[in-house]
């Protein structure tokens, strides 16, 4: 394979990414990379959280013209955060455990066809948004589902399940979870909602390793999807919760109200446990946007 010859491309590897099974799922397809494909290439391995933003930051200062995150939606987050605005493209190599956004824009599976995509690249122009100043790619999601998120990065032998992980930390999290009010501002129509379980803001369709919480969503419609649990209790939330997979959760208009906007504003009287793309934020007060700058990512 000759196409991309005269690009010179950054990989990040996360060897923890994957339930730690990344580092050698590289190692087979370094081989494969060394084989078949002359174009030059660095790697950088992390060595903890954080990392592949400033090293990704750090290549678009020197000759890199493609970073290719090797990991899941975590290490494509950080490495969204270090190069956006910068003239540079990123890709993924979807090696990590949710791959949600590999998901949502069907990137390629196989060795051979990531190949593929590395030698001949094309390009798509991808929105990005924004929580609070930290930019990510999937979707956050507020109130409930921040503190199951958190309960799932509290423990680890949870997180290695995946979607089924999801399924218990929600279980155990619903026992004690009260439901609040908040005030929800979609460019500039302000409602108070009460009795609010969870809103998720997508800019892709997944989130948490295959739930499509925002079935509508597009990575380049500009916009942002609004997804608003509320009014319901804890039985009908079990029920709901299945149907959050295919995301025909949606169709339940008496619990779920779904819109769309680029500023989006949330505070409520308490502190509000948020993630976005996994990442977690608290905070009473959350801005989220649609950024003006895109991302270039290879598929
Ligand atoms: N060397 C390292 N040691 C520990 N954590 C790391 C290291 N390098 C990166 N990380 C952190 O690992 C976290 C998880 O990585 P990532 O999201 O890529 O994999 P994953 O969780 O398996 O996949 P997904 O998010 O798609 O489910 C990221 O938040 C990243 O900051």
């Amino acid at each position: 394979m000759q196409g991309a010859f005269l690009i010179e491309t950054l990989f990040i590897v996360n060897p923890t990414a994957g339930r730690g099974t990344t580092k050698s799922r590289w190692d087979a397809f370094e081989r494969q990379l060394k084989k078949y494909t002359t174009f030059p290439y660095k790697v950088h391995f992390t060595t903890r959280s954080g990392e592949a933003e400033t090293v990704s930051l750090q290549a678009t200062h020197s000759h890199f013209e493609r970073v290719i995150a090797v990991g899941g939606d975590g290490t494509v987050n950080e490495i969204v955060n270090g190069v956006l605005g910068r003239d540079v493209m990123i890709g993924i190599l979807p090696f990590g455990t949710g791959n949600d956004l590999a998901r949502s824009i069907e990137a390629n599976k196989s060795d051979k066809d990531l190949l593929h995509m590395l030698c001949y690249p094309k390009e798509a122009s991808l929105n990005v948004a924004k929580i609070n100043g930290r930019h990510f790619i999937n979707a956050a999601g507020i109130g409930f589902d921040g503190i199951v998120a958190n309960h799932i990065n509290r423990h680890m032998f949870i997180k290695i399940l995946g979607a089924l992980g999801y399924s218990l930390s929600a279980i155990t999290v619903l026992k004690s979870f009260t439901p609040s009010e908040v005030m929800l501002n979609i460019d500039g129509n302000c409602v108070i909602l009460s009795h609010v379980w969870m809103i998720a803001i997508g800019n892709g369709s997944f989130y948490g390793g295959g739930m499509k919480i925002c079935p509508s969503a597009k990575y380049d419609d500009d916009l942002l999807d609004v997804c608003i649990v509320s009014n319901l209790g804890k039985m009908n939330f079990l029920k709901l919760l299945p149907s959050v997979y295919t995301g025909r959760h949606v169709e339940k208009e008496t619990f779920i109200t779904t819109q769309q906007g680029k500023h989006i504003e949330i505070t409520c009287p308490d502190y509000m446990i948020a993630h976005a793309d996994g990442e977690l934020i608290a905070s009473s007060s959350l801005q989220i946007s649609v950024s003006e700058k895109r991302i270039r990512f290879l598929t």
